[in-house]
């Protein structure tokens, strides 16, 4: 582990006041992908909620460096009213970064640039939400079904800037049903609620054997 590193130790996460993942511990290293999988409901959103800072964990610690998340939920959070480039305008304004752009052209928003967002089509103002990502300038991408709404030529390049990230010394940390194809890309798999005896053993999870090999 360093000072770049998030690590996540014993972590238990509620929703609506419900324990719903306990045990949950990994590090996630700079220039890693870390894929969240699980079933419908096993906890995934709550989980990078609660990476994210939006709500507190039940038990456990989060080392996360300073501003270092950048989230992506499941809401665009996008101002309706704005075109597309004011949006991201905001969002740079926001983070102190500049150079809309290359970001633009990312996320191929270049021909809808003066298109008020509210006016958009779910997969484009998903594109756009996904552009705030990389106007952040933030080292860790947390995001919760980024491709929800993408056709397949978005996915891929979805994928690309994602794979572009991790180059340059990024983490992302996702909850997705869908192969991006990325080889620096390890999986986490949640395990969902068993029904327990009294006094039995807390909800486990596991990491998969690629994970190991791939930090190792
Ligand atoms: N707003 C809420 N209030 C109370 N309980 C909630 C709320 N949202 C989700 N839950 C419950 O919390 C548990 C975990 O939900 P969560 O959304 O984290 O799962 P998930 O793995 O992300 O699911 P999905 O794959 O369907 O997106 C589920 O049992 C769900 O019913």
């Amino acid at each position: 582990m360093n000072a770049a590193d998030l690590t996540v130790t014993d972590l238990a996460v509620s929703r609506g006041g419900i324990p719903v993942l306990e045990g949950v511990s990994f590090t996630l290293p700079p220039g890693r992908a870390l894929v969240l999988r699980g079933p419908n409901g096993v906890g995934k959103t709550t989980l990078l909620r609660t990476l994210a800072g939006l709500q507190p964990p039940l038990a456990g610690t989060v080392s996360i460096p300073a501003d270092a998340i950048a989230y992506s939920g499941h809401a665009d959070g996008l101002k309706a009213t704005l075109s597309v480039t004011e949006n991201l305008g905001f969002w740079a304004a926001i983070y102190g970064t500049g150079a809309l752009e290359p970001v633009l052209e990312a996320m191929n928003l270049a021909a809808l640039r003066d298109r008020l967002a509210g006016s958009l089509s779910a997969g484009q103002k998903r594109r756009l939400g996904l552009a705030r990502l990389l106007v952040s300038g933030r080292p860790i991408w947390m995001l919760d079904e980024p491709t929800v709404s993408l056709d397949a030529a978005s996915v891929a390049l979805f994928a690309q800037a994602v794979r572009a990230h991790l180059a340059g010394g990024g983490a992302a940390l996702m909850a997705t049903h869908i192969d991006l194809g990325i080889a620096e890309a390890a999986l986490l798999d949640l395990a969902p609620f068993k029904a327990r005896a009294p006094g039995a053993g807390g909800r486990s999870m596991a990491f998969d054997d690629s994970f190991d090999e791939a930090f190792a």
